[in-house]
């Protein structure tokens, strides 16, 4: 499938490669992951869809380019980007408030000396951003898997990126949860016109909410909307049915 332009800017992948331990993880993966879009990554387990994400923040070495291009095609410098894990590793017993994990990931004043009202105050808006402003007082170690996301964004949203990088952020939450997350991207999404590039295997919501879909096994399979993506014989070879039962 042909790669589509448009008049905005975009961050243009060409012909990305990795190779780790002798093996070949990536190999001539073409994209363009366009702002004021959600482009998903989909593909089985093992296709590379982290490694790319890996790539893309520059955590692992890779040939082919990454660019930030405007509408005219030139370069924007500084890709500013915001990384949402799969998981985050934490001490589930630490006596750390959701403010306080926030405001010691938000200002570079020492944790001990105490929260200061300017950064409280960004701590609390950060959180409104993403419908969390209740979860301030929580124990981190007491969120649902939901919530730390939510608090996950909200720190990745800090400044605000050109790119949003999230890898399965929705694995372990409810459907309503799920739905209540993805909503609060698409008012990200629309509010502040940014790139989002979301992993997820969970293709009923690609198909709802997705602006472009690329189907990845190391190198892309096939790209476009969602139901041409659901639609391709590479979509059936990948997943063993059709993207058409699917949708039914
Ligand atoms: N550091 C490494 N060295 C060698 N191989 C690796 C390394 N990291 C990952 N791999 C391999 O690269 C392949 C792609 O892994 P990756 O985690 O990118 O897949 P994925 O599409 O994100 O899978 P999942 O959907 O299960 O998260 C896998 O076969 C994995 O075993």
């Amino acid at each position: 499938m042909p790669l589509h332009h448009c008049e905005l800017c975009h961050i243009d992948l060409d012909r990305i490669a990795v190779r780790r331990g002798g093996q070949t993880l990536l190999q001539d993966v073409s994209m363009h992951i366009h702002c004021g879009q959600l482009t998903v990554l989909i593909g089985q387990n093992g296709a590379g869809k982290t490694t790319l994400i890996r790539a893309l923040l520059g955590q692992i070495p890779h040939t082919g380019l990454i660019r930030h291009v405007d509408g005219r095609g030139l370069d924007i410098p500084h890709l500013r980007t915001g990384y949402v894990p799969q998981h985050l590793q934490f001490d589930r017993e630490m006596p750390l408030t959701v403010r306080d994990f926030m405001a010691a990931s938000l200002s570079k004043r020492p944790v001990w000396t105490g929260v200061s009202k300017k950064t409280r105050a960004r701590v609390d808006e950060a959180l409104a951003s993403v419908n969390a402003e209740s979860l301030a007082d929580q124990p981190l170690g007491r969120c649902s898997g939901g919530e730390l996301q939510r608090v996950l964004l909200a720190l990745a949203m800090n400044p605000a990126p050109d790119l949003l990088v999230l890898d399965e952020p929705v694995s372990g939450i409810d459907r309503n949860g799920l739905k209540m997350f993805l909503d609060t991207l698409l008012d990200l999404k629309h509010s502040h016109h940014m790139a989002i590039l979301l992993v997820s295997h969970d293709l009923r919501f690609v198909r709802e909410y997705a602006d472009h879909v690329v189907l990845l096994d190391k190198s892309v399979l096939a790209q476009g909307s969602a139901e041409e993506v659901f639609a391709s014989p590479e979509f059936s070879a990948v997943f063993g049915y059709s993207g058409e039962e699917e949708a039914e």
